[in-house]
C-alpha cells in the first residue's frame, strides 16, 4: 500500500473524520515499555486495562461523569415485521479522485525541460494525478467484493473511498445503500474498518483481548454475561477456539500465529458485528493456508449477513473460490468487474484466452501488466470492461434484491433486531431494549478516540512525577496502559 501525500492531499485520508486509530501515537507517545519491542516485558493484565476504562472516560468528560459510550441515531418507527433475512446492497457509480501532485521536469541535453506529464492538468508547477478514474460497481451482503491490482494500482485507494476515509468534495461520483444515498454519518455507524496492521498486547490472551475490545466497545448497558457470550460467539467465528487462551506474543515471548493474530484484529473490528467491513489486505504477509483461513472467516462474517469488501494483491486458487465479486484495477481504471467464474469468457472474449488449469488471477494480472507497459496501455481492456457491463447489464436488466418495501433505515433496525451492530447475536435476548428498533448504537471508536487523546495531554503535563501511558492500537482499538515507573 503505498502512501504519497501530494499538495491537497490532507494529512490523512480521514480528515472529513478523523477515526481515532488515525491518531498516529507513534512510539515517542508510548511508554517505552509499549513500544513493539519491549511491549511484553510491563503489558498490563487485562484486570488493570478494564479497570481503567471507567477511568478515562470520566477523565475525558472532565467533570467527573462517564463519557457516554454510545451514540444513538434515531431511526424513527420501531415497529416493524423483521424479515427473515435483510439484504444490503451497497452501490457505487462513477466515483473518480484526483490529486494535485508536483509536476516533473526532464532535463534535455540542451538543458531545456520538458514535461514529464504534458497531458496532466494544472498550473505550471502542479499535475492532477487522477487516481481512482470512473469505478462502478455493486457489493451486496453474503458476499466478498475483492479489490485486485498490481501494486500502486488503486487498490486502497478505492476502499478508503467506499469507506469515507477521503477528504469530503474531492471524491467525485455516488455511494448508496439500498439504493439510497449513503451519508458518512450513517456509514460511519455502520461499518468498520480493518487496517493492515494492528498493534496488540503481548501478554493478554485472545480470550481477554477480545473481552477487552468487548467492554470497551458494546454499550456499557448490556451485562457482562452477555459480552462474554458475544466474545465466545465471536472465537467461534474467527475459528479461534484452539487458541483462545494463548497469549498474543511478540518476538521475545511466543504466541498466537500470524495468522490467528490477523484474526484477532479483525476481530476487534467487528465486535460490534457492523453491516459494512471493509479491509486493506487483510491477506498480506500471511502464507497461502493462513491467507486462506482468514478469509474463510470473512466468507463466515458476510454470511452472517455482512458486506464484505477488502483488497488483496493475488489470491491463490483457494481463495478465488471464497470470492463472490472481483474489481480489477489498472493505474486507477476498471479492467474487469464481474464474477471470478466469469473470467474465463471474458478474456477469452477479449482476445486472450486462458490456457486450461493456468491461475485465473495470474493470468489476469500478467496480461494486465503486459498492456500496460504497450504503447496503448489497458486502455483497449478498460473499453472492453465497459461495453461487457452494458451487455451484462442489458441481458440481466439490473436485478435487485427484494427488500421487502423497507427503506434503508428500517432495513439496518431491523438488522440491529436480529442483534447486528449491538451485540452481534442472533438471539434476541443478547440485546438491550433500549437498541431495539429505533436505535441504533455507534461504536465508541471515536469518542473513546479523542478520550484518550485528551487522558494522554494530561498525564504528560504530569510527566515529572508518573510516567503514565496511553497505548493506542491501530484498528479502531484502544488499550490503556498505567505504568507507574517512578513514583
Ligand atoms: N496523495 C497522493 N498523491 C499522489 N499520488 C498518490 C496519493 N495517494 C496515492 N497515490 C498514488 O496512487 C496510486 C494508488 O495507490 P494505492 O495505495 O491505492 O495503490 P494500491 O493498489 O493499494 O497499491 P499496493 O498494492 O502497493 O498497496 C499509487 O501510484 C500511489 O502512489
Amino acid at each position: 500500500m503505498s502512501r504519497v501525500v501530494a499538495e491537497n492531499y490532507s494529512p490523512s485520508r480521514d480528515s472529513v473524520s478523523p477515526p481515532f486509530y488515525t491518531m498516529d501515537f507513534n512510539s515517542s507517545h508510548l511508554h517505552p515499555s509499549l513500544s513493539a519491542s519491549s511491549a511484553s516485558a510491563t503489558s498490563p493484565t487485562l484486570g488493570q486495562l478494564l479497570k481503567h476504562v471507567g477511568d478515562v472516560r470520566r477523565e475525558a468528560t472532565g467533570d467527573g461523569s462517564e463519557t457516554p459510550v454510545h451514540q444513538v441515531l434515531e431511526l424513527g418507527s420501531t415497529n416493524l415485521e423483521v424479515p427473515r433475512s435483510i439484504p444490503f446492497v451497497l452501490s457505487f457509480n462513477k466515483l473518480t479522485y484526483s490529486v494535485k501532485a508536483r509536476r516533473k521536469f526532464k532535463f534535455n541535453r540542451l538543458g531545456a525541460a520538458t514535461d514529464t506529464d504534458p497531458v496532466g492538468g494544472g498550473s505550471l508547477f502542479t499535475t492532477t494525478k487522477t487516481l481512482l478514474n470512473d469505478i462502478s460497481g455493486e457489493a451486496r451482503d453474503g458476499e466478498i467484493l475483492a479489490v485486485l491490482g498490481a501494486s500502486g494500482s488503486g487498490k486502497s485507494t478505492l476502499i478508503d473511498a467506499l469507506a469515507n476515509r477521503i477528504a469530503k468534495g474531492s471524491l467525485k461520483g455516488t455511494k448508496t445503500l439500498n439504493g439510497e444515498v449513503l451519508e458518512s454519518r450513517m456509514l460511519k455507524v455502520i461499518s468498520a474498518y480493518v487496517m493492515q496492521d494492528d498493534l496488540l498486547f503481548p501478554m493478554l490472551t485472545v480470550e481477554e483481548t477480545l473481552m477487552f475490545a468487548a467492554e470497551f466497545r458494546l454499550p456499557r448497558s448490556l451485562s457482562k454475561s452477555k459480552k462474554r457470550l458475544r466474545v465466545q460467539a465471536l472465537i467461534e467465528q474467527l475459528g479461534l477456539k484452539n487458541a483462545a487462551k494463548t497469549v498474543i506474543g511478540d518476538e521475545g515471548h511466543r504466541g498466537v500465529s500470524g495468522g490467528e493474530r490477523r484474526r484477532v484484529s479483525i476481530g476487534i473490528d467487528i465486535i460490534h458485528d457492523p453491516i459494512v467491513l471493509f479491509l486493506d489486505e487483510p491477506t498480506s504477509g500471511l502464507d497461502s493456508t493462513s491467507a486462506f483461513m482468514v478469509v474463510k472467516v470473512l466468507q463466515r462474517i458476510a454470511q452472517s449477513g455482512s458486506i464484505v469488501i477488502m483488497s488483496v494483491h493475488q489470491p491463490s486458487y483457494r481463495i478465488l473460490g471464497l470470492l463472490d465479486r472481483l474489481i480489477f484495477l489498472s493505474r486507477g481504471q476498471t479492467v474487469y468487474s464481474g464474477s471470478p467464474m466469469n473470467l474465463p469468457v471474458y478474456f477469452s472474449d477479449f482476445g486472450h484466452p486462458m490456457p486450461t488449469n493456468e491461475n485465473r488471477t495470474e493470468f489476469a494480472l500478467d496480461l494486465i501488466r503486459e498492456l500496460e507497459g504497450s504503447p496503448g496501455g489497458t486502455r483497449s481492456l478498460v473499453e472492453f470492461n465497459k461495453s461487457w457491463q452494458n451487455l451484462k447489464h442489458s441481458r440481466n436488466g439490473g436485478s435487485e434484491p427484494d427488500r421487502g418495501g423497507l427503506s434503508l433505515k428500517e432495513a439496518i433496525s431491523a438488522s440491529i433486531s436480529k442483534g447486528k451492530l449491538v451485540s452481534g447475536a442472533t438471539n434476541n435476548d443478547a440485546i438491550s431494549p433500549e437498541f431495539n428498533g429505533a436505535n441504533f448504537c455507534k461504536s465508541s471508536l471515536e469518542r473513546d478516540g479523542s478520550a484518550v487523546e485528551k487522558v494522554l495531554l494530561k498525564f504528560k503535563k504530569n510527566a515529572g512525577t508518573v510516567r503514565d501511558s496511553i497505548g493506542c492500537c491501530r484498528g479502531h482499538w484502544v488499550y490503556l496502559s498505567y505504568n507507574v515507573l517512578e513514583a
